[in-house]
């Protein structure tokens, strides 16, 4: 988290007291760094040099349009699962040209959506939606430019609900199968056989899963390239996983250089593009949170936040582990072992378990790699309002999102006549 340190015993962000944004907006909420995103994705986009490439920003991992907006402005592409997500990538000045669509469950109408926004290719995930995809072409008379997901049965070696290029997953097509889909859709009158992709899931801390997976990939294509169908470009996913609790994930030159490498070691020249989401939005931001109460039972000292599992979901869905830090460093408490815990009527409503910290009611708290799948997974149960999201740049603040009011909680319910 290179762009939040520490001066004079407060936390900033880039140059910005972190008080300073709980002072103007309140507490829960997200802050992020402009720097920190935009020097994740330049790091990715430097690592491949002149080897042709298209950076496709995940946009599930924090899609938030002034962030959309800041990747576009560099280059970037986008992937996306959702007309929604598509809707937030065009709302931000985004390329369609350069976006790629993936996802299982693509309905008639998210597909004409994106036929009709013109996006690179769509991801084919099954040979139900390679005929819908083909019928829905006919019907508005254009040519659907697609690649197909496979499904390499590769181990990520990450939490099983993150794992998504397993045979068991219902991500991708199996090999086999997707050699057939692709002498399928060569035959198809609407359909232009573009790519290969290929995604095995995320928070990856190693360079072998990709590898291995790319391995597979790449024999497919020769394959392919022996059936008369020419692949010109590879998506290879994302993944590449983040430190939130001192993991090593290979830099990412090491991630870009291996994957270069070996498409080089086939003899294939071919463009990549790649989908990463946690690796730049991940360590891009903290969430705040301010200290209610302290609770002490016999065997356990609680810290009660006014963040919950509503505001980040990932330690109770994942038991994923988040550093919770002070802003100051100058309590006079004693430090203690604290379970973090928030406002919300769960057990599970735990962010952190057995966290050293001095403190007391009043008090900042940043949970840190917050960037990513954080407030992108936040909802409002209990009635809770979804908090504010803030952009730090230099020494400004810009909020990118107000904190949801009770009005727009319940907009759209209606109580039954009389
Ligand atoms: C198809 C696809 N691409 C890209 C991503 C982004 O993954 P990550 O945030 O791990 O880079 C995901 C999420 O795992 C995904 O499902
Ligand atoms: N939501 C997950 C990542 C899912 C990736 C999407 N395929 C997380 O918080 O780690």
């Amino acid at each position: 988290m290179t762009f939040f340190a520490y001066h004079a015993g407060e936390l900033y962000a880039e140059q910005v007291p972190l008080s300073r944004v709980a002072q103007q907006v309140g507490t829960p909420a997200y802050v992020y760094s402009r720097a920190a995103i935009e020097n994740q994705w330049r790091a990715l986009d430097d690592a491949f040099g002149d080897y042709p490439h298209t950076i496709c920003y995940a946009v599930k991992a924090n899609s938030n349009i002034a962030i959309l907006n800041l990747l576009a402005r560099l280059g970037s592409g986008f992937d996306i699962v959702s007309e929604g997500e598509l809707r937030r990538v065009l709302a931000a000045g985004g390329d369609p040209s350069k976006v790629v669509y993936s996802g299982v469950a693509k309905s008639v109408h998210e597909l004409e959506f994106a036929l009709k926004s013109n996006v690179r290719s769509i991801n084919i995930e099954s040979v139900a939606e390679l005929h819908r995809l083909q019928a829905v072409a006919a019907s508005l008379g254009v040519t659907a430019s697609i690649a197909i997901r496979v499904n390499p049965d590769v181990d990520p070696e990450t939490h099983p609900y993150i794992s998504t290029g397993m045979e068991k997953a219902k991500f991708g097509v199996t090999m086999e199968a997707a050699f057939e889909a692709y002498k399928l859709a060569h035959t198809m009158p609407n359909i232009e056989v573009h790519g290969i992709a290929c995604h095995i899931g995320s928070q990856i801390t190693k360079t072998s899963p990709f590898t291995d997976a790319l391995e597979i990939v790449l024999n497919m294509v020769k394959r392919l390239a022996q059936a008369g169908i020419q692949i010109q470009q590879l998506d290879l996913g994302g993944g590449l996983g983040i430190n939130y609790q001192g993991e090593t994930p290979p830099a990412a030159d090491e991630y870009v250089q291996a994957m270069i490498a070996g498409v080089a070691a086939h003899g294939i020249d071919l463009p990549i593009a790649i989908e990463p989401g946690r690796y730049i939005a991940g360590n891009s931001g903290v969430m705040l949170t301010t200290v209610e109460y302290t609770k002490h039972n016999t065997s356990k000292n609680f810290a009660i936040v006014d963040a919950g599992m509503n505001d980040l979901m990932r330690p109770a869905l994942y038991q994923a582990h988040h550093e919770i830090i002070p802003v100051r460093t100058d309590s006079s408490a004693e430090p203690v072992s604290y379970d973090v815990v928030g406002p919300v009527c769960e057990s599970a409503d735990v962010l952190g378990y057995e966290r050293e910290l001095a403190l007391q009611s009043g008090d900042l708290l940043a949970v840190c790699s917050a960037g990513a799948y954080s407030f992108a997974m936040s909802n409002n149960y209990n009635s809770r309002t979804r908090p504010p999201e803030v952009m730090v740049d230099g020494d400004q603040i810009h909020v990118i999102r107000r904190r949801e009011t009770f009005d727009q909680l319940i907009q759209g319910e209606r109580q039954l006549p009389d």
